[in-house]
């Protein structure tokens, strides 16, 4: 666990408390072709894709690797917040996301910081690809001590579709195949993968895997036939 994230988030200053104020994150780094405006409801406003005390070293040594990357604009950080955004601008055409009043974005669901799904993604719009650093929490136990298959099936689902979504349009899973190779220890740092493949039609088709952050193990590969298909017109 962390002391403090000022020394460890490179470049970047933030406040030793809990709850670090990395504004010099959020003003740089963020996807600017698309807009996401999130529920303007405070309590699910905070942006969860920043470093918090929950985050270990290796989760911080690879987002700082990554906001190194974001510096020439090739990577962009995608911010993330508890409820999902609620209007989407796609291509200048703006989406109004209808969602129940006291919902919750799955993914961040967990209140607190660190026992469910902690994760920042990066999106390479230029090479079609969407990284999320991804480290599982206490409460994604499947196997004692290790990750639940579904929790994994979340974070791909998640992080291919984004990549879908950033790079095609409004999509939904159509089909998602996993090879579970390697169990991943709660509390680990992976680097999930995803990379656009192809468009047909409607059709988006996605790969992906999840790999340790030393990416000596395969966790899980998504195939070629991992599916998302866009909304109709
Ligand atoms: C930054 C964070 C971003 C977060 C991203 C969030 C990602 C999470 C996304 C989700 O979790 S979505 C929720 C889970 N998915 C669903 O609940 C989807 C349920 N299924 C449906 O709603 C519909 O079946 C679907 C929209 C997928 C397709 O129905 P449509 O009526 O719009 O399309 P249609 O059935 O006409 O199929 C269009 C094409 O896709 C093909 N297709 C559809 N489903 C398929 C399938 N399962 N396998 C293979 N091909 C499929 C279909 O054959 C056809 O191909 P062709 O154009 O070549 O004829």
């Amino acid at each position: 666990m962390l002391r403090s994230c000022t020394q460890l988030v490179k470049g970047l200053t933030c406040r030793p408390s809990a709850r670090c104020r990395l504004d010099a994150v959020r003003s740089r780094g963020v996807v600017d072709r698309i807009s996401l405006v999130p529920f303007s409801n405070a309590s699910v406003t905070t942006d969860c894709a920043l470093p918090n005390d929950s985050w270990s070293p290796d989760m911080l040594e690879q987002f700082n690797k990554f906001m190194e990357m974001t510096r020439d604009g090739t990577w962009k950080r995608l911010p993330s917040y508890r409820k999902f955004m609620e209007k989407v601008t796609l291509g200048g055409k703006e989406y109004v996301l209808k969602r129940a009043p006291n919902s919750r974005f799955f993914m961040r669901s967990i209140d607190k910081e660190g026992l469910g799904f902690e994760y920042v993604m990066f999106l390479n719009q230029a090479q079609k690809r969407l990284v999320c650093l991804f480290q599982p929490g206490i409460y994604l136990e499947g196997p004692p001590g290790f990750a639940h298959g579904g929790s994994t099936a979340a974070i791909l689902d998640s992080t291919l579709g984004g990549c879908a979504f950033y790079m095609a349009g409004r999509i939904m899973t159509g089909n998602l195949n996993i090879n579970y190779k390697s169990p991943i220890p709660l509390g680990s740092v992976v680097l999930v993968e995803s990379k656009l493949d192809r468009v047909e039609g409607r059709k988006v088709f996605m790969t992906g895997h999840i790999r340790s952050a030393d990416g000596q193990t395969l966790h899980a590969e998504a195939t070629g036939k991992s599916l998302f298909v866009l909304s109709q017109p």
